[in-house]
């Protein structure tokens, strides 16, 4: 956004060509020249202007795994607990069956789909009432779950903290399993914060999800206005927004206009029909890749160059891994 309008940068013998960027190589790309240019920007901004918002399930979590072992979402860690009543179990699996086709369908829009998802949200938080619940129960499954997330995450939330770059994992999911998860594959660190739907609880019994409801289609600065994060990162203008579903492009939305959004996403549902409407929404796409190698080589070409500025501006390494 907004970088072929005002704010050109110089092109110079630190220029990086996105051919040269190896773990792009098999992404598809709609308008290169743009997202060289993005890149460049990140490059020059350093990690001080950086912030990433990514989603959760199936984006932080793999789309699948090697072993073709399932990948729990946050609400399945959740239905996978022992207690739940079995009427429970049984309304949301109903639910999932109705609405889960519908939040994938490649042939309805986006507008068309809200009204369905705000339907999910609402009936699940009202089954989701009237019985105990214990948080131990979901940390025990979590734990289970830790080698579902993308192959080197572990390595990408090192890399933010130690760049000192904040993210926001924005989930449409359930919180009390994606900071589980998160916790139980010791990767919550400070710069880490969640927004999300969380179980609210009254008289010591569930009484469905805290407020305001987040779905698919409305992870964006309408659920963000007013919290903390908002201000936290109002001054970091250059953007990684990471998701799998075309809502997670949104995300970033809100933030000042002259603000740098690269926004990649994973794709891996019924990849041909949803093609065109992923490189219409996000720069990159990357078709069944379960890593997180492309946003680490971003963030590495960031590193590299402030580290050649506090050297003096000398030569920089190789560039390993790209
Ligand atoms: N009752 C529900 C409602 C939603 N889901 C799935 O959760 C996903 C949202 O999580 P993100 O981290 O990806 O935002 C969404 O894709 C739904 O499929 C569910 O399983 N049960
Ligand atoms: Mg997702």
């Amino acid at each position: 956004m907004g970088y072929d309008e005002k704010n050109e940068i110089q092109e110079n013998e630190n220029w990086i060509r996105i051919g040269d960027l190896k773990a792009l190589h098999g992404s598809r790309i709609l308008h290169p020249t743009r997202v060289e240019r993005i890149i460049n920007e990140f490059i020059q901004g350093g990690p001080e202007r950086m912030q990433m918002v990514s989603d959760f399930d199936f984006t932080i979590t793999k789309q699948r795994t090697d072993d073709g072992g399932k990948v729990l979402s946050s609400f399945g860690i959740f239905n996978a607990c022992k207690s739940l009543p079995d009427n429970f179990k049984a309304e949301t699996d109903k639910l999932y069956h109705i609405y889960r086709p519908i939040e994938i369908d490649p042939h309805m829009s986006k507008d068309e789909k809200v009204k369905y998802m705000i339907e999910w949200w609402t009936k699940s938080s009202e089954v989701t009432s009237g019985f105990p619940f214990d948080q131990t129960e979901i940390d025990d499954i979590a734990s289970k779950f830790k080698h579902a997330l993308r192959d080197r995450t572990h390595e990408l939330f090192e890399d933010l903290q130690r760049m000192q770059i904040p993210l926001l994992v924005f989930s449409a999911g359930l919180g009390n399993s994606v900071v589980s998860v998160l916790k139980q594959a010791d990767i919550m660190y400070p710069n880490v914060k969640v927004v999300s739907n969380f179980l609210q609880y009254r008289d010591g019994l569930l009484d469905g999800f805290q407020q305001p409801m987040i779905h698919t289609f409305n992870k964006n600065e309408t659920v963000l206005d007013g919290h903390e994060y908002y201000d936290l990162v109002h001054s970091r203008d250059h953007i990684i927004v990471m998701g799998d579903s075309l809502g997670d492009a949104d995300m970033a939305s809100g933030v000042p206009s002259s603000s740098h959004i690269l926004k990649i996403g994973f794709l891996f549902d019924h990849v041909e029909a949803n093609m065109e409407k992923y490189m219409n929404t996000f720069d990159i796409v990357l078709v069944d890749d379960q890593t997180m190698d492309v946003p680490r080589a971003l963030l590495e070409l960031i590193e590299k160059q402030k580290l050649k500025l506090k050297n003096g501006g000398s030569p920089p390494a190789q560039l390993s891994s790209l």
